[in-house]
């Protein structure tokens, strides 16, 4: 630990902290700064971006959000018929889906916040398959649903094509007019928002200084979480993260979270070479925390150059996954115990969101759960040798199979409970964690190039798709093999296809 800690000191680790929360550029290649610590900055702070304070702004947002919040859940805003809107359905992909839906599926079976649910639903549309909104629009009424574009661009192809469907959802049913009560939005992009026909005054902005993968805390996840679990719980998910925000900022590097963890990771994948890490809750409230890190984390650090344009010669950032356990036990576990080494994070908790004890039992049930979080981490770190199973008169045949060669890591994170607060220090540790492994390795956490290649080929397909539906004629515009796919998909296409309207 403390050759990391001198290594963290070496790459002036500090100084970048400093950088962040001073607002500097420190994303260069999009010339823009970093501050989503902004975003749970309570009134008082002081968060210069260009000369400017923007905590006032990121306060007047919160506060829109509120009041607008607050309406819609005492049925003061109603929707076309004059009904309440009970039913939230977000629209979004990528960092404007995967944080709220993780917040989101931690606080739906907490105490506190399911009451202030009541029978509300929140739902996520994200991606283009016709199969989720089918699946998402299922047993909701137009007239009792509001739609929340979620897309800081508000260009995304997948987005902005399911926010067409289901405005024409509601307007096959509702009337045009509908969409002013029924449809607002999220965006840095308010223009885009007004050509799309949302009137402005429901769009709730954020600014180019909070990445997509870190916007959970902008009325991204903000304004669905507060329609759903109500300002209030919110809030106290906004003050964990600030509480974590500030030792990161502030604490000594051998006592900082985040640090620690940061270090920890970047010795585990690039000096180790353990190309992958499990993120295992033994919480099932916290099944969407991996999908969500993993965009963090992978969008961020998996870059090939350094800052400056120059090729790394080492791993950058792993490949993660993860399941709760104990479900991942009975899945993959295998592998990390006696194949490749994986590091874990293993995320437990004290009191669980819905304790059950049965009479006649040693054990509560989620005593039981986290018997398991605390002995899987032993079996990853001591393992069993040869000389333990002949003890106990295993046979020469099975010894092979049966030996477990311990010097595993892992690292276990326990939590007092898993509250709106909890959660959001949980998150903050994370987005950190990314950041430090990132100013380590020398690469830019805050650009996502690599996602473009993609984007740009899918609309020559498209147009592709488009040309031969129209003029017929075969596709030859690509390489053998998808040729040969594409003129196969188009000839053998038949859509019983479903219109709004
Ligand atoms: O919020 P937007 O602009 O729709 O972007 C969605 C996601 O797409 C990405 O750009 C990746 O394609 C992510 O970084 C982002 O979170």
């Amino acid at each position: 630990m403390s050759l990391l800690l001198n290594l963290a000191k070496e790459a002036e680790v500090e100084e970048k902290i400093r950088q962040m929360f001073a607002g500097e550029h420190i994303n260069q290649t999009e010339n823009r700064a970093v501050l989503h610590v902004a975003l749970r900055a309570p009134k008082d702070e002081v968060i210069t971006f260009d000369g400017k304070n923007v905590v006032p702004d990121v306060h007047q947002v919160l506060e829109k959000i509120k009041v607008f919040s607050d309406k819609v859940r005492s049925g003061e805003w109603v929707g076309a018929t004059g009904k309440p809107l009970t039913d939230v359905v977000c629209i979004g992909i990528g960092g404007s889906f995967l944080g709220p839906l993780f917040v989101h599926t931690a606080l739906q079976t907490e105490p506190k916040s399911a009451e202030a649910a009541g029978n509300r639903q929140l739902r996520f549309l994200s991606n283009v398959d016709p199969v989720d909104i089918s699946l998402n629009l299922d047993g909701l009424q137009p007239e009792t649903t509001l739609v929340v574009v979620v897309s800081k661009t508000f260009t995304t192809a997948e987005t902005m094509l399911n926010a067409r469907t289901v405005r024409s959802w509601i307007i096959s049913s509702l009337g045009e007019s509908a969409v002013a009560k029924h449809m607002v939005a999220v965006s840095t992009n308010l223009k885009l928002v007004g050509e799309f026909g949302i009137n402005t005054d429901n769009a709730f902005g954020f600014w180019d200084w909070v990445g997509g993968r870190y916007s959970v805390c902008s009325a991204v996840g903000v304004l669905p979480l507060a329609l759903q679990y109500g300002f209030e719980n919110v809030s106290q998910f906004l003050q964990g993260a600030w509480d974590m925000d500030t030792c990161f900022r502030d604490a000594p590097f051998d006592e900082n979270i985040p640090v620690l963890l940061g270090l920890i990771t970047t010795w585990n994948a690039t000096f180790l070479g353990f190309s992958s890490r499990a993120i295992l809750p033994y919480c099932q409230a916290l099944s969407k925390l991996a999908p969500h890190i993993q965009q963090v984390s992978m969008e961020s650090n998996g870059k090939g150059v350094t800052i400056e344009g120059l090729p790394i010669p080492y791993p950058t950032g792993q490949i993660d996954f993860g399941e709760p356990g104990t479900n991942g036990q009975h899945s993959f576990y295998q592998l990390i115990h006696q194949g490749r080494v994986v590091p874990c994070d293993f995320i437990g908790v004290i009191k669980s969101q819905h304790p059950v004890y049965l009479k006649g039992e040693m054990v509560s049930n989620h005593d039981e759960l986290m018997c398991n979080f605390f002995a899987q981490a032993d079996a990853l770190a001591n393992g069993k040798t040869r000389e333990e199973l002949l003890t106990e008169g295993v046979s020469e045949a099975l010894v092979p199979h049966k030996t477990f060669t311990g010097n595993r890591p892992s690292s276990s994170i326990l939590l007092p409970a898993l509250t709106p607060y909890t959660v959001g220090q949980l998150l903050s540790m994370y987005e950190h964690q990314v950041a430090v492994q990132g100013f380590i390795l020398g690469v830019n956490s805050f650009d996502q190039w690599g996602v473009e290649l993609g984007k740009v080929l899918a609309l020559k397909v498209r147009k592709q798709v488009s040309k031969s539906r129209t003029e017929g004629g075969k596709v030859t515009d690509f390489n053998y093999s998808t040729n040969y796919l594409l003129n196969r998909y188009l000839q053998e296409k038949e859509e019983n296809t479903e219109t709004f309207g």
